[in-house]
């Protein structure tokens, strides 16, 4: 899902959704225009300058109000009714309510009359706004793919907040500079009023492209049209949509979070910009930032991140514009404030973009419009409350400094209300990252690094069974076979189902894989029958993909212990670190090829490699790989080592050097202690299972007192596999002989 210009241009291919994209620029550029126009026109009504500033703000606050009466169902309009009627009944009414001002004023000489009629337009024109927007975001699903909606809002992010802004203004200065040229024309020729009648003229020609041209805006909604709940049923349906979807009300309070911290950053933004001591201009230097950030996560964000899962990308992006807020908090000097505001603009703009992609990605259609007003109107809300709350309360100068020993940090209510708002916000976020998360288990920072890198990684595929996994690994000559051959024997013993496996080779395809990777090349082939270092480690994960699925999730699923001589750790080993392929990239691939699947412990057999191999070899040459020089063995046993100490609960590292029976020993105690053995069992209690290759005798129960009876299907054998058979033939038990010594030994251990 990396967006580039590239996937702007397709979804600019697909047509209504050009033609909506074109209405909402024009809409949003009408927007723009009608808001300072009409601040403007009521400017331009009074010469007292006091009066100029608060007829300007009034016109502002006017606007914001109606979201609090109307907010609640404007949502219901954008569900109940056909969307496109909806849109294009509100470009009507703006483009009359929007006409009707300069109209009032034109024809009346009574200033209180126009100034009540432009209060009471505003109110209608917001309201308009409420509706329409819901049913504008509700509707663009219906006309894209979902892969596509991320390129699209960033497309209409940009439009409405980075090329319509800034149009519209122009328009205003030139229609002001202007107005010199024609100021003798007259009334209706003055700037506010020209800009006003274009404005309505604009809404309109949108109320009949909406209306004629695009009538897959209707969607799914204009069929269904006869709807015969109440506007109160549908009202109430949509809070409770919000309470069972945990995904979307992770959404949402993370939106709120974001807001509230967005809210307090404006009430105190003026304020905390004198602590700085960098002069009037610092306030518009971290403004500019804060945008400059906005702009960059909404632009470059999803490319940065590659196929990092959204819903996660979502609550970090938060908790990042958090980490911001706190940053400025403590910012000791103006450059750590810059700093501070652009990675909270980042934070914001990418948290802003995942929510609206999500949003539309995550609700049914019925439900959308609503969830959108939702999160339109708690966000004035916030915003306004958050923002009269802070403001105040910034004033309080009560301005000293706290020594941190290297800087000098000037302590004010203003900072700390924005450390308030920082942990807000990342608290908040953490909550929305936590209900919201579809990778539970992997680890956040290993998957944020990755996918910068462009290698997400999978969530683990579960394992539907209460198995227990323990792998054996060490260089050549550790005695892995050796202790797995006893744990094995030792477990089943016991009345575990046990079952005894290795890499490479476990099965039919895995052995033949095994002749290709280990086999010596002929002395006269030249080296061409030798896997490369990148072949060599594909085939080594390819025979664990195939071992883990015919063989170890089989077993764990049906609750059995899998002991398996070597796995991931020998590849990032010997490939990643030996062969110098990276052990991130060989750890990945393996992963991949696992679906993710740990052992619950790995026994690490530490051996010096020049004892190991003498006794690997024992006369012979070895395999391929044993036949490699010292310095590649040592480079091995160190990554073991290095893997074992970066996971210590996972692992158990054994020095070789005891004798068999004693590292047996230790191996027994670390395994029943996770296994939670009761020792009580005996060899008359379970039967004596025999160990030869079929799989019969103990039942892979972790109650072995229960097992009376002898089964040759494991109890919980029911699921994956029902359909085929495994092709799990050769598995180590038919390779290796355990040998009725290990047998009698292992019997006879408490
Ligand atoms: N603890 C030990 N001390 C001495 N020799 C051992 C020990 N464990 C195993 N051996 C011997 O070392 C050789 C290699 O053991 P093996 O279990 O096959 O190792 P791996 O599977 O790690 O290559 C075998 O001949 C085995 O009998
Ligand atoms: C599983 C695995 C093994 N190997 C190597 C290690 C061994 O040299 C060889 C065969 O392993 P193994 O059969 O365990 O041999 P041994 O018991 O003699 O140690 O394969 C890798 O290089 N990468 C891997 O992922």
């Amino acid at each position: 899902m990396a967006n580039t210009l590239g996937d702007i241009q397709t979804v600019l291919r697909i047509r209504p959704f050009r033609r909506l994209w074109t209405v909402l620029g024009l809409a949003s550029f009408g927007d723009w225009l009608a808001i300072f126009a009409t601040a403007g026109f009521a400017q331009s009504l009074f010469d007292d300058p006091a009066a100029k500033g608060a007829a300007f703000s009034a016109t502002i606050v006017l606007r914001l109000l109606p979201s609090l009466v109307l907010g609640p169902v404007a949502g219901v309009f954008a569900d109940r009714f056909d969307r496109r009627k909806t849109m294009a009944a509100c470009d009507t009414a703006r483009f009359l309510l929007i006409a009707s001002v300069p109209t009032v004023y034109l024809i009346t000489d009574n200033t209180a009359v126009t100034v009540a009629w432009l209060a009471i337009a505003q109110l209608c024109i917001e309201g308009a706004v409420l509706i329409w927007s819901p049913a504008k975001e509700a509707a663009v699903p219906n006309l894209l793919p979902p892969e596509k909606y991320e390129a699209a809002n960033q497309l209409s992010l940009a439009t409405t907040y980075g090329i319509a802004p800034p149009l519209a203004f122009a328009v205003l200065a030139i229609l002001e500079r202007g107005s010199a040229v024609w100021s003798n024309l007259g009334t209706w020729a003055e700037p506010m009023v020209i800009a006003l009648y274009l404005t309505a003229a604009m809404f309109a020609i949108l109320a009949v492209t909406v209306y004629f041209f695009i009538p897959e805006i209707s969607g799914r909604i204009g069929e269904a049209a006869a709807k015969t709940s109440s506007v109160w049923h549908d009202f109430v349906e949509g809070w409770s949509y919000l309470r069972t979807s945990e995904r979307v009300r992770g959404l949402i309070v993370g939106m709120l979070g974001a807001f509230s911290g967005a809210g307090i950053l404006i009430g105190v933004g003026t304020v905390y910009a004198t602590t700085l001591g960098a002069g009037e201009a610092a306030f518009y230097t971290l403004a500019v930032f804060l945008f400059l950030g906005l702009g960059c996560g909404i632009a470059f964000g999803p490319k940065l991140i590659g196929e990092l899962s959204r819903l996660r990308w979502f609550g970090m992006s938060i908790v990042l514009a958090g980490t911001g807020l706190a940053l400025d908090a403590v910012a000791p000097h103006m450059v750590f404030s810059v700093i501070g505001s652009l990675i909270i603009g980042l934070g914001a703009g990418m948290a802003f973009l995942a929510g609206i992609t999500l949003l539309q990605r995550e609700t049914e259609d019925e439900i959308r419009g609503r969830m959108f007003a939702f999160i339109a109107v708690s966000a004035r809300v916030i915003l306004m409350l958050s923002m009269t709350i802070a403001a105040p309360l910034a004033g309080w100068q009560a301005a000293r400094s706290l020594d941190l020993g290297f800087a000098d940090v000037p302590l004010s209510m203003s900072r700390i209300l924005l450390f308030i708002a920082a942990a807000l916000v990342v608290w908040l976020g953490v909550t929305a990252f936590k209900s919201m998360d579809d990778k539970p288990g992997v680890p956040v920072f290993a998957d944020l690094w990755s996918s910068l890198r462009g290698r997400p990684l999978t969530a683990a595929e579960p394992v539907a069974g209460t198995g227990f996994f323990v792998v054996f690994e060490g260089g050549e000559g550790a005695g892995k076979s050796t202790q797995s051959v006893k744990l094995a024997a030792w477990l089943k013993l016991r009345g575990y189902e046990a079952v005894l496996t290795r890499e490479p080779g476990a099965t039919d395809i895995g052995m033949r894989i095994r002749s290709l990777v280990l086999d010596s090349a002929p002395e006269n082939s030249g080296g061409a029958s030798t896997p490369t270092p990148r072949a060599e480690a594909l085939l080594f994960a390819a025979d664990r993909a195939q071992h883990v699925d015919k063989v170890i999730r089989p077993a764990l699923e049906r609750g059995a212990v899998v002991v398996s001589d070597r796995y991931i750790d020998s590849s990032i080993a010997y490939q990643g670190s030996g062969r110098a392929l990276g052990k991130d990239e060989i750890a990945w691939v393996s992963t991949w090829a696992t679906g993710g699947l740990k052992p619950d412990l790995t026994v690490l057999l530490d051996v010096d490699p020049a004892d190991g191999l003498h006794r690997a070899k024992a006369g012979g040459d070895g395999d391929r790989l044993e036949q490699e020089q010292l310095e590649y063995h040592e480079k091995v046993r160190e990554t073991f080592l290095q893997l074992a100490a970066a996971d210590s609960g996972r692992y158990l590292v054994i020095e070789a050097g005891g004798t068999p029976d004693e590292i047996a020993a230790r191996v027994r105690a670390a395994v029943a202690e996770r296994l939670d053995i009761r020792t009580r069992t005996t060899r008359t209690e379970t039967g004596w299972p025999g160990l030869d290759a079929t799989r019969n005798g103990a039942k892979g129960n972790k109650n072995p007192q229960h097992d009376t009876t002898q089964n040759d299907t494991a109890p919980h054998d029911t699921t994956r596999n029902g359909t085929g058979k495994p092709d799990a033939a050769p598995t180590a038990q038919s390779t290796k002989d355990y040998g009725w010594d290990t047998v009698a030994e292992e019997a006879s251990r408490p």
